[in-house]
């Protein structure tokens, strides 16, 4: 199943059981919101995040946003009834949390089809050991599956790691999982920074994640999409070079020559595809954008 390039540079958690952050949600300049049942809803709250959560999905308001609904756990008590609750409520995707296998994305999926919700995409959180090394197997397994989105936090705690500027306990099961996701043609999206007033250690860790290939940030608090989106948006000058290199490679292959070198650099074949989806992203940057003008 194609599906569109889609600017997801920042995806802002925005937990199901605060009715202002709903409406907030529909102002912020992310580009998904992640409306949120999952973990950080307090047991008694549960049902009434879910009631917010359709009315606000059924409401819509977030414009070209894309709206992903977290559910819970499946073997949690409100994993199935969250998933008949927001199969058909117009959310873009449906995040599954704790996602570990093959089977549990075939589980996820049998779930939602029987909520009615056959062609709604979804999204796999990646959250343990067990799922870094599976992530190749959790990719291949449908064509709903859309986009792997880190949960980092979880992940350091079972690693019995430490957060660290550097990020160096979580490089090598980011890289995993990007590699999976890129194999089978997926998105993938980097996990939260919880010191969320340290825009210093933040940015940085955008700028690892975008270096080593993620396609965006999953985020907890407004202060950080400006720095998230910014480190994601392709610059100017990077597109004008991918306009550059297109234009020079076409030349040079029409005079009978493969390769052609561009600013002291030699150009390939492989560049071009690189160069059309960056000028691809920008111009759907540029569309999303007018949104939040
Ligand atoms: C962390 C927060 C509790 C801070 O909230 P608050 O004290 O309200 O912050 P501010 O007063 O600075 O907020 C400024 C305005 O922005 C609105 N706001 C704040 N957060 C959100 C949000 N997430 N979505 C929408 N709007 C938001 C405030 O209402 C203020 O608006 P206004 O009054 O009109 O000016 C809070 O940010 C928060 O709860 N964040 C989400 C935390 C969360 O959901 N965490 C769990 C998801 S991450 C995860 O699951 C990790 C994963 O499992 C892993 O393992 O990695
Ligand atoms: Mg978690």
């Amino acid at each position: 199943m194609p599906y569109p390039l889609r600017p997801r540079r920042s995806m802002l958690y925005v937990p199901g059981c605060n009715t202002h952050y709903l409406e907030r949600a529909r102002t912020l300049a992310a580009d998904s919101v992640i409306l949120d049942l999952g973990d950080p809803i307090l047991i008694d709250a549960k049902l009434q995040s879910r009631d917010n959560v359709v009315h606000a999905a059924r409401q819509g308001g977030y414009g070209k946003r894309e709206v992903v609904i977290r559910v819970n756990d499946l073997d949690s008590i409100w994993g199935h009834d969250d998933i008949q609750a927001v199969a058909n409520v117009g959310a873009d995707a449906i995040l599954f949390p704790n996602i570990e296998s093959r089977e549990d994305v075939l589980r996820a999926q049998q779930l939602l089809d029987d909520a009615g919700g056959k062609d709604v995409p979804m999204m796999v959180m990646i959250e343990s050991p067990l799922a870094v090394l599976n992530a190749k197997e959790i990719a291949a397994a449908s064509e709903r599956v859309i986009c792997m989105v880190m949960a980092t936090s979880d992940l350091i705690s079972q690693l019995h790691a430490r957060v660290t500027h550097e990020r160096s306990a979580i490089l090598t099961s980011l890289s995993l999982v990007i590699l999976a996701a890129r194999a089978y043609g997926k998105g993938v999206i980097d996990g939260i920074t919880s010191d969320f007033k340290n825009m210093h250690s933040f940015e940085y860790a955008c700028r690892i994640g975008r270096d080593i290939g993620m396609d965006g940030k999953s985020l907890v608090h407004p202060a950080q999409i400006a720095y998230c989106n910014d480190a994601y948006t392709p610059q100017r000058s990077e597109v004008e070079h991918a306009r550059l290199i297109i234009k020079a490679l076409k030349e040079a292959n029409e005079a009978g020559r493969g390769t052609v070198v561009v600013n002291d650099k030699l150009v390939e074949h492989h560049h071009i595809k690189a160069a059309q989806r960056l000028i691809h992203l920008a111009e759907a940057i540029s569309e999303l954008e007018e949104e939040f003008i």
